[in-house]
């Protein structure tokens, strides 16, 4: 069984994904990680990031690992850990321009394909592009600003500058943000996160 949640920036897919997960005993898979750890790799070699070639060869030569746990997801580069390091204004700044490089995406899609069922993936295009025969997909949007105070509570920019981040974001991705047909779009703005959970709970029972 494959589940996906796929939403825009902030909307509370890897929280909801997590309780979903944690719910039904099996591992969330986040796919935005693998975006964000070729971009911090990208970053620290100072490559162009609209260049794909050069961050391919990287990506090949050190090969990056998901670890897919239902609490919380893992980003490994060898023996490093990667994963407190992805969630950092540089690499917020930098990631849709990877992610708009097709190379980088069956990359992505690659690794996400390999994994073994069941398991609840989340990110843009799970229901859309890279599980298209999932049982269930949902779909997480709430405004701007409500996801930029929600946001603002783990990064140390204001409100306003992280809503215009994010709106500029969901502009870039919009190419791969669109909700699968067949998905159920749930406005996270009145709920609090047991809530969203609680709704995918009940739709999957
Ligand atoms: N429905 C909700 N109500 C209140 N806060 C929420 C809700 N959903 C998510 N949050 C909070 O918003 C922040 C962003 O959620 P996150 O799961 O990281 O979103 P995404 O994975 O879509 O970027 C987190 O601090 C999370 O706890
Ligand atoms: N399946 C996916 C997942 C993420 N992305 C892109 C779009 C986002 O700007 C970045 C980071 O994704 P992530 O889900 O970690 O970002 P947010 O937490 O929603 O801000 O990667 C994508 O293009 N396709």
């Amino acid at each position: 069984m494959i589940v996906t949640i796929d939403g825009v920036a902030a909307s509370g897919k890897s929280s909801v994904s997590s309780g979903v997960a944690q719910a039904l005993g099996v591992p969330y898979v986040s796919s935005g990680l693998l975006y964000r750890a070729a971009t911090l790799l990208g970053l620290e070699a100072s490559l162009d990031l609209h260049a794909a070639p050069h961050l391919l060869t990287l990506l090949g030569t050190h090969p990056v690992r998901l670890e897919p746990l239902a609490g919380g997801n893992r980003v490994w580069q060898g023996e490093r850990e990667l994963t407190d390091d992805l969630h950092s204004t540089r690499v917020d700044r930098g990631v849709s321009v990877v992610a708009a490089l097709p190379e980088v995406r069956e990359w992505v899609d690659a690794q996400l394909r390999a994994l073994p069922e069941p398991f609840v993936a989340e990110g843009r295009d799970m229901g859309t592009n890279v599980f298209p025969h999932a049982s269930h997909k949902f779909y997480l949007t709430a405004s701007a600003r409500i996801r930029a105070e929600r946001r603002a509570r783990e990064r140390p920019e204001d409100v306003p500058a992280i809503e215009a981040a994010l709106q500029r974001r969901d502009e870039l991705d919009t190419v791969q943000s669109a909700p699968a047909p067949d998905a159920l779009v749930i406005d996270t703005g009145p709920l609090d996160l047991q809530g969203v959970i609680d709704t995918i709970l009940t739709r999957l029972r």
